[in-house]
């Protein structure tokens, strides 16, 4: 290999930008990798143009990301300015490098201004360093006017505001991925000439990726790259030179005929050494069965590498441990609200969802229903009353917004009915009803008879729990109405016919409690925290997948520094949110609060805040939008229906019970509930313990996905 003929001495070394030696990077997971760099050598000394060619998927981008830290590897090294990428107090990733992506990488609703201004900000440039070369870069890239959007500009205005944004902070190292595809050749022209300029004058290093070979002419030394391999390396003349031809072009093709028979010879001889083999099996099937590149990772993951694992396991850790910079997060929020500020439509919905959301809640859940229709088959007053009118009275005393009766003369018409679905129920009552109470009552008759006639039969439809349990206990209410009625009239104490149960003033809640307080502050939680996950996971993914997150980390942005500078954002927006919430609750639909509502909007907030650590978790793992929305969704409902918001936990299976205290929820809904109807304060357990466990969940998942973000690069 090219490489490792031009190891430098250990001198030489000190003048080389980027050094890498011997890297192998895999993709995938450990039982089904793909290895993409195989062994790659390269060096590119200070100051000089390094043109990387290779075909389309050959790995130049995979090469670029592990160069600037983005990327992490599975075997080898790599130096850049002395320093292994990442590493502690290091400005790679950060200023000292510039970043090209291949996607263009920026943010849509942004102006051109907008967009410098914030890699300038977090470049910790000052205002007037940024619009120095912002005039410069528009003058030079021949961007348009610095107020335009940048979805209004087409692919290769793009193209040139992301070259502005790479070259905006004048970096140590330049790192272009094809940034001159879709440019006017003129311009091309320019901007070799200024690349040339800048590695001469400033002594800028710079690593180009090209798919126009014979621009890469200018190099002052290219790389030819194949299926992850570095095929040569040399000053463009040298190699002309070298295999005596006239374009680079040519000398690829010849340098690829040279590699196509070098595999082939490969394959042959490894099939006779399958043969030979065949006296030790195990080295045989592990020959034979796998292909080259799995086979090729396989022998380098047995390798030891003990230093690489040591420097990943302390990247991740200094990269963690660092305090956030007060510049970056400025600049972090200042995107997230020019973010905001262009999408104003947006923010309103942001806050009229959780407002929507809690009054359908508050509208739809936890009232009695009304206006249910019964069948009435009253036999006594069919026959005119010939014992009198109590059937009248008793009917009178069942609540009539409740229970609407429509009387039938025959009682199979009645059940018909009901069976048709017309109704709930029949009510019947028999003909000598009156006679029966008066002598049940008055008579003292307890017979079978006279206590089946003095008794009004309910034949109902019980197919929906809620509704039956509503008829039974009205029209048992209006029965002891009637009683008590009958009884005071005949001068008869009436409290002689209730139960012998006397329920003294509760020592928390109310007498008849309403469904609504009890469920209405734990949906209040539940509302936040999951819109908190699907804005935040669906953020991050949107950023991931357009390449602006990588873009931010190379600029030297830490996931810590992404989260907070979110969450302070959101923090004025979910301030209002809850604060709405509270108030559509508390004000308008009445929900009691007996404690302190700070406690509880708190509470309520702090949620909101763990499902972004949910969210950010969710983020770390998906790639997709369509993968957020399946986590984010899947987890409504496993949350909601076990962390006891919509029925009490005590009334799960104890197995369902135990799993229920492992929800990010539970306790936060228990607390709330103490804040909300004891009118509890933080000097009980219940209601610290709360606040603590979802401080523990908000940790564990921020710390979990601050972990995964950096095991993923
Ligand atoms: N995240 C990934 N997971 C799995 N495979 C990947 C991933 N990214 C790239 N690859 C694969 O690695 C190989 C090298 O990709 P890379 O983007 O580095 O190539 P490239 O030379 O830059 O190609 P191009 O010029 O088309 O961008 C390709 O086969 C690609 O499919």
């Amino acid at each position: 290999m090219v490489g490792h003929q031009m190891k430098p001495m250990k001198d030489q070394s000190k003048d080389l930008a980027v050094r890498v030696e011997d890297v192998s990077k895999t993709y995938g997971h450990i039982w089904k990798p793909t290895q993409v760099l195989h062994d790659i050598t390269l060096h590119v000394p200070r100051g000089i143009i390094y043109g990387l060619l290779g075909p389309s998927g050959c790995g130049k981008t995979t090469l670029l990301r592990c160069i600037v830290g983005c990327l992490g590897i599975n075997q080898g090294e790599i130096i850049v300015f002395g320093k292994c990428p990442g590493s502690r107090g290091h400005d790679v990733p950060g200023r000292s490098v510039g970043y090209m992506p291949q996607e263009n990488a920026l943010y849509k609703t942004f102006s051109i201004s907008e967009m410098l201004y914030h890699f300038g900000r977090l470049h910790n440039m000052s205002r007037k360093d940024i619009s120095e070369r912002q005039q410069f870069l528009v003058d030079f890239l021949h961007l348009p006017s610095p107020t335009r959007k940048v979805s209004q500009l087409s692919g290769g205005q793009q193209r040139r505001v992301s070259l502005a944004c790479a070259l905006l902070q004048e970096p140590k190292l330049l790192i272009l991925d094809e940034p001159t595809v879709g440019v006017d050749p003129l311009l091309r022209e320019k901007i070799w000439d200024h690349l040339i300029k800048i590695s001469q004058t400033y002594k800028t290093t710079i690593i180009i990726t090209t798919h126009y070979i014979e621009e890469a002419r200018k190099a002052d030394r290219v790389g030819l790259m194949r299926s992850g391999r570095i095929l040569a390396e040399d000053e463009p003349t040298n190699l002309l030179n070298k295999y005596n031809k006239t374009s680079l072009e040519n000398v690829f093709l010849h340098l690829c005929y040279n590699d196509q028979s070098r595999i082939a010879e490969q394959s042959l001889t490894d099939s006779r050494d399958t043969i030979v083999s065949f006296s030790n099996p195990v080295n045989a099937i592990t020959q034979s069965v796998l292909p080259p590149n799995i086979l090729s990772s396989n022998i380098h993951q047995n390798k030891p590498n003990k230093k690489n694992h040591m420097f990943r396991a302390k990247q991740i850790l200094s990269d963690h441990c660092v305090f956030p910079q007060i510049h970056k997060l400025f600049a972090l929020i200042v995107k997230d609200l020019t973010i905001v500020k262009t999408n104003i439509g947006f923010l309103f919905f942001q806050f009229l969802i959780p407002v929507l959301q809690v009054s359908l809640f508050c509208l739809c859940i936890g009232r009695d229903p009304k206006h249910l229709s019964m069948a009435l088959y009253n036999s006594e007053a069919i026959n005119g009353y010939p014992t009198g009118n109590y059937s009248l009275e008793l009917l009178n005393n069942i609540n009539s917004e409740q229970i609407h009766f429509d009387s039938f003369n025959d009682f199979d018409k009645a059940i018909d009915s009901v069976q048709q679905g017309n109704y709930w129920g029949v009510a019947t009552l028999q003909e000598n009803f009156t006679q029966a109470v008066k002598n049940k009552l008055f008579g003292f008759q307890s017979d079978p008879a006279t206590l089946n006639a003095s008794s009004i039969h309910l034949y109902l439809d019980m197919t929906n729990q809620q509704i039956a349990f509503v008829m039974q206990s009205v029209i048992l209410n209006g029965t002891e109405l009637f009683l008590k009625e009958i009884l005071s009239t005949s001068g008869i104490d009436p409290s002689i016919v209730n139960p012998p149960v006397i329920i003294e003033k509760p020592i928390y809640g109310d007498v008849s409690p309403k469904f609504l307080n009890f469920a209405a502050p734990g949906m209040m939680l539940s509302i936040i925290f999951f819109l908190a996950i699907g804005l935040t996971a669906l953020m991050f993914v949107v950023e991931k997948k357009e390449g602006l997150l990588e873009r931010s980390l190379i600029a030297g942005v830490t996931t810590i520094e992404i989260m907070f500078a979110h969450i302070i954002v959101k923090f004025f927006i979910q301030c209002i949110q809850v604060s709405l919430v509270m108030v559509f609750v508390h004000f308008i639909f009445e929900v009691e609060f007996k404690g302190s509502l700070f406690l509880a909007m708190t509470l309520i907030f702090l949620q909101g805040i763990c499902g972004m650590s949910y969210g950010l978790l969710i983020s770390s793992v998906c790639n997709q939008e369509i993968e957020v929305m399946e986590i984010a969704l899947g987890s409504v409902f496993p949350i909601l229906l076990s962390s006891g918001i919509l029925w009490p936990v005590e009334g799960m299976p104890s197995a369902m019970h135990f799993i229920s205290r492992f929800t990010p929820l539970t306790y936060a809904v228990e607390a709330i509930r103490c804040i909300a109807s004891r009118g509890w304060t933080f000097a009980y357990y219940k209601v610290w313990f709360g606040f603590l466990i979802t401080g523990a969940w908000t940790s564990g998942f921020f710390i979990i996905a601050a972990i995964l973000f950096a095991l993923r690069k």
